[in-house]
C-alpha cells in the first residue's frame, strides 16, 4: 500500500492507493475480468455477483498472487491503519457489478456474529477495473445517516485503490449504479479479535 487516509467521522473509513504491487494488480484484474472465472456462477439464475474464499485458500488460479505473505501483510497494514488487531484468517470475496447495478444505503452491521456466515467488523475493498474514473459510476458513498441526503464523501473505485470501512450500526454507505464497464473488486473482511465492532 502506498498511502492511506483514514477519517474518524461519521465512522472510521478511508482510502488507500497502490494496494497491490502493480504486476499483481494487473494479473488479478485479468483473472477477475475473465469470464471463465465466473462461468460456474453464470449458470446460476440470477448470475452471482460475488463469491467467497478464506485467506488461507485462494482459488488455484490466483494462489500464486494472493500468497500467505501478501494476505498477512494486507491484514497487518489494515491493523495499523485502524489501530485494531484482527483474526488471522479472514474471508475474501470477488465481486462484480455490471452496468446499472449498485447497492442502496446499508451498514453491514450484524448484532449477532453467529447469525452471519461472513461476519466481519472491518473491511478493505480493492478495486480492479482498469479504466475506472469518476464518470464510470459505481462510486462508494459515505453517509452520516440512513438518508441519501447526508452523503459526506464519495470514493471513486480507481484501479488498485482501496476503501476502508469500520462497520457498526452507524456505518452507512452505498454504491451508485455503474454507468460503464463492469466494476470489479476484491473484499477483505476482517474481524476484530475482541469479536466486537
Ligand atoms: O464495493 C464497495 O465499494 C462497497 C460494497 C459494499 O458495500 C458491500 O459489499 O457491502
Ligand atoms: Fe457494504
Amino acid at each position: 500500500m502506498e498511502s492511506a487516509t483514514l477519517f474518524r467521522t461519521p465512522f472510521p473509513h478511508g482510502t488507500v492507493r497502490g494496494v497491490f504491487p502493480e504486476d499483481v494488480a494487473r494479473e488479478l484484474a485479468m483473472w477477475i475480468g475473465d469470464e471463465r472465472t465466473w462461468r460456474d456462477c453464470d449458470r446460476e439464475d440470477p448470475p452471482r455477483r460475488s463469491f467467497y474464499w478464506t485467506s488461507t485458500a485462494a482459488p488455484p488460479a490466483i494462489a500464486g498472487l494472493l500468497t500467505p505473505a501478501l494476505m498477512r501483510s494486507l491484514r497487518e497494514q489494515a491493523e495499523e491503519i485502524f489501530g485494531k488487531s484482527f483474526e488471522r484468517d479472514f474471508p475474501v470475496s470477488a465481486n462484480r457489478y455490471p452496468v446499472g447495478h449498485g447497492i442502496k444505503i446499508h451498514n453491514d452491521y450484524f448484532p449477532d456474529p453467529a447469525a452471519h456466515r461472513y461476519f466481519f467488523t472491518h473491511r478493505l475493498i480493492v478495486y480492479l477495473s482498469p479504466d475506472t474514473d469518476a464518470d464510470s459510476g459505481g462510486l462508494l458513498g459515505i453517509f452520516e445517516r440512513d438518508d441519501p441526503g447526508t452523503r459526506i464523501r464519495t470514493i471513486v473505485p480507481a484501479f488498485n485503490a482501496g476503501s476502508l470501512m469500520a462497520m457498526g450500526p452507524g456505518s452507512f454507505h452505498a454504491v451508485s449504479a455503474v454507468k460503464t464497464g463492469v466494476r470489479y473488486s476484491i473484499g477483505f473482511s476482517f474481524t476484530n479479535i475482541t469479536g466486537r465492532y
